[in-house]
């Protein structure tokens, strides 16, 4: 299946080639930099795959579309893409800038927990804006999902996360996940709202994940965006969104060799049951063909 980041129609030509010459590499070189690996990791690929090619002394294109997948794949094996959620209940703070699909997420992946057989309540901890907790109402519902809303508008974040769990324990809810907001007056400010929800829950029980939202079609620059996040909120996991309507495949590993955080869950498209783990080996058969 041609995936709109597959790297297959950019590759094309270089395994079409009867032997590996200097045009396979310029061709190579062009393409894992235009599917946003970045000028480091495309050096470092490269410069691997030249010398797996001379030690097997091949010239056969096939062998290198073969190392390929396979470096690609072992790259992106290095962290584990298990989400922690055997704890009862499991709390998942979802973190991330306004816009990168935050909403559609929890959605998504209440729905998929919901095709696990788990139970599901989501917290509005972005209590700001009443707009949003109707959002969020909305996937919630799509995606069988529980939802506790804030009393009133502008309620503390940490005081309806507080609310969430203990509802979650009160009625054997297995997983909690909470929305938090993307968008404060200050970085500092939304910093201190995160560090608050999580000391506030920590107190009732530990926190299973912390899961950063990323819009893969933003790639570097969504990555500067999320930094603050990175820094200071503890995340345990990626969350890459919009895949499908990215050319940026190589951004899944780059993102995950700059951050050390792997890459747990992966949404490609905007219906509900777009959402799916991250498995390497399913990826890199996408991404090169
Ligand atoms: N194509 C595509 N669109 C997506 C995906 N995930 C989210 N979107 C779209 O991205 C837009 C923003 O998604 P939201 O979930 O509202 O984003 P948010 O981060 O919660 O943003 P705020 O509500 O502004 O805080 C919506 O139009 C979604 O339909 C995805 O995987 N693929």
């Amino acid at each position: 299946m041609a995936t709109p980041w597959s790297l297959s129609g950019a590759l094309k030509g270089m395994f079409a080639r009867k032997t590996i010459d200097d045009a396979t590499w310029d061709d190579l070189e062009d393409a894992l930099i235009t599917a946003d690996f970045g000028p480091d990791l495309t050096e470092s690929i490269v410069a691997e795959l030249r010398a797996s090619v001379r030690r097997f002394n091949t010239t056969d294109p096939a062998d290198l579309r073969r190392m390929l997948r396979e470096t690609l794949e072992e790259r992106l094996s290095t962290l584990d893409p298990t989400l922690h959620l055997s704890n009862r209940p499991a709390v998942v703070l979802v973190v991330g800038v306004n816009g990168v699909g935050k909403t559609t997420t929890i959605g998504k992946f209440a729905k998929f927990l919901g095709n696990y057989g788990r139970s599901v309540i989501v917290g509005a901890a972005d209590t700001f804006r009443a707009a949003a907790v109707e959002q969020l109402a909305t996937w919630a519902e799509r995606g069988g999902a529980a939802i506790q809303r804030p009393q009133q508008q502008g309620q503390d974040p940490a005081s309806v996360a507080f609310q969430t769990v203990e509802r979650a324990q009160r009625e054997g809810i297995e997983i909690v996940l909470i929305d938090t907001a993307g968008r404060l007056q200050t970085k500092s400010g939304l910093m201190d709202e995160l560090g608050k929800i999580k000391r506030v829950v920590e107190k009732q029980t530990e926190i299973a994940e912390v899961l950063l939202v990323l819009d893969a079609t933003t790639g570097q620059n969504g990555l500067a965006q999320a930094q603050a996040f990175i820094e200071h909120a503890g995340v345990t996991g990626l969350v890459l969104t919009k895949l499908d309507g990215s050319a940026k495949g190589g951004f899944v590993l780059s993102v995950q060799e700059k951050t050390g955080i792997p890459i747990k869950l992966v949404g490609q498209g905007e219906g509900i049951g777009d959402l799916t783990g991250f498995t390497p080996h399913v990826f890199v058969t996408n991404l090169i063909g």
